[in-house]
């Protein structure tokens, strides 16, 4: 099941929205569990001729507890990016063994954290931050399991903010320095280097690019083993896309799936993924209300309580998010969807047709379930909005908001003085 009409009404799963926007008001998240396993299994599935792998859920797309919970419990394990993602990770149950630190700025304490932690592989973007990472294993008495983040240098497709493997993107080691970069780091006493991930950007439909930058890792990874390195794990990112406008498709992840199949049959390594966006987006609406319907000079303006604080999306990217009548009339309307932030860009929708709409109506905007909640803000003094996971006939709030680690604050001390030390012994 879905988000689905019965008898007029939009329904999560068994419980309609209604209900919901009663039990909790409005702004509201409201995700199907269902739908997220239906997605977790449907990736799962698509990857079945993948002989070794592990699946990491991008915890960025969406940190709430009771989501983690039940990825936990589909085998999932997390690909995190700051300390405060490492404690909702473990809290919600993932193994250490099955989580992946990735990000372009981890602090020292960050690293320190995950080494503790235990966690599977710290993906290192920079060579600095090998060399800090060894010190760090070292003064430990261990050895830090790292891969080497590789910029393949491919534009994804998809829409400029979301791209990550341009060369004049600052995510990874450019391919050309790649080998360079792995030889010397592998030489460091504190790191255990078992092989090269890549992620090229979000929200990617089209495959041929994807195809092109594994096919590029795949090649790295005959070089790297050439110069005798073992290389026993590739981690192949995210990105994913899904469905936003009514009559798109979702990326074909079956199709997905028998391509890295055949572009990694020899590659002989264990294959890490990433998927955040495909596995969360559907599976979450934003439940908002219909504050007024204002005339404007050229359509009327539909002004509803969720804003831009909800939901960033459509100001950050143009992000087409479709909207939808929880009680539909039948009748319909050109509209500009607008939230009530003093800022132009708190626009959800542009002289769009949408259900008519009038004061008071409940509606949504629907594949909120990743990137949505967890880039909220409190700016104007928004609360954040509760977030409802219904599964079947039950609803529930959800813990949500992960408590940011203190992790991440860095004293300049610390870094300045301690963290070139450290290196230096090393
Ligand atoms: C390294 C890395 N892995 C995974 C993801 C998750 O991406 P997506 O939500 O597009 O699957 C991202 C975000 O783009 C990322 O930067
Ligand atoms: N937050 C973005 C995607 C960025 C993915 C993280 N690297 C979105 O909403 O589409």
């Amino acid at each position: 099941m879905s988000f689905h009409y019965r008898d007029g009404v939009l329904h999560a799963d068994a419980v309609s929205l209604d209900a919901i926007a009663k039990q909790v008001g409005t702004p509201a998240y409201v995700y199907s569990a269902e739908m997220l396993l239906d997605a977790a299994r449907q990736f799962r599935a698509a990857l079945a001729g993948v002989p070794n792998k592990q699946l990491l859920f991008a915890v960025k797309a969406n940190p709430a507890h009771a989501i983690l919970t039940l990825l936990a419990e589909e085998g999932y394990g997390a690909d995190i990016v700051s300390g405060g993602e490492l404690a909702a990770a473990r809290r919600a149950g993932m193994p250490a063994h099955r989580i992946v630190l990735s990000g372009v700025g981890k602090t020292p304490n960050e690293l320190a954290a995950a080494l503790d932690a235990g966690i599977g592989s710290i993906n290192l973007e920079h060579e600095r931050e090998g060399e800090l990472l060894s010190a760090l294993a070292v003064a430990r008495g261990m050895r830090a399991p790292a891969l080497l983040r590789v910029n393949p240098g491919i534009d994804a497709g998809t829409h400029a903010k979301i791209t990550t493997g341009t060369s004049d993107s600052k995510f990874g080691v450019p391919l050309a320095e790649a080998l360079a970069v792995y030889e010397r780091l592998s030489r460091l006493p504190g790191l255990a280097l078992h092989g090269v991930a890549v992620h090229i950007g979000s929200q990617i439909i089209d495959l041929a690019p994807l195809e092109t930058a594994y096919r590029r890792i795949g090649d790295l990874i005959l070089a790297l083993r050439h110069h005798g390195h073992r290389i026993t794990h590739a981690d192949l990112g995210g990105g994913l896309g899904v469905a936003y406008r009514a009559g798109q498709p979702d990326a074909d992840v079956y199709a997905y799936g028998l391509m890295v199949t055949r572009v990694t049959r020899a590659w002989e390594t264990t294959l890490l993924f990433e998927p955040g966006r495909f596995i969360a987006a559907r599976a979450g609406v934003l439940l908002t209300r219909v504050l007024w319907v204002k005339p404007g000079a050229r359509h009327p303006f539909v002004i509803v309580d969720a804003s831009m604080t909800d939901l960033i999306r459509p100001a950050l990217y143009d992000a087409w998010h479709e909207f939808a009548a929880v009680r539909p009339s039948g009748k319909r309307m050109i509209a500009d969807v607008v939230g009530p932030v003093c800022e132009s860009s708190d626009v959800f929708a542009r002289a769009r047709e949408i259900d008519r709409m009038v004061e008071g109506d409940l509606a949504i905007f629907h594949t909120a379930g990743a990137y949505g909640a967890t880039m909220s803000s409190i700016y104007n003094c928004h609360a954040l909005a509760p977030e409802v996971l219904v599964h079947g006939r039950r609803s529930a709030v959800i813990s949500s908001r992960v408590e940011p680690a203190a992790l991440r604050r860095q004293s300049l001390p610390d870094w300045f003085e301690h963290a070139p030390r450290a290196i230096r012994a090393a």
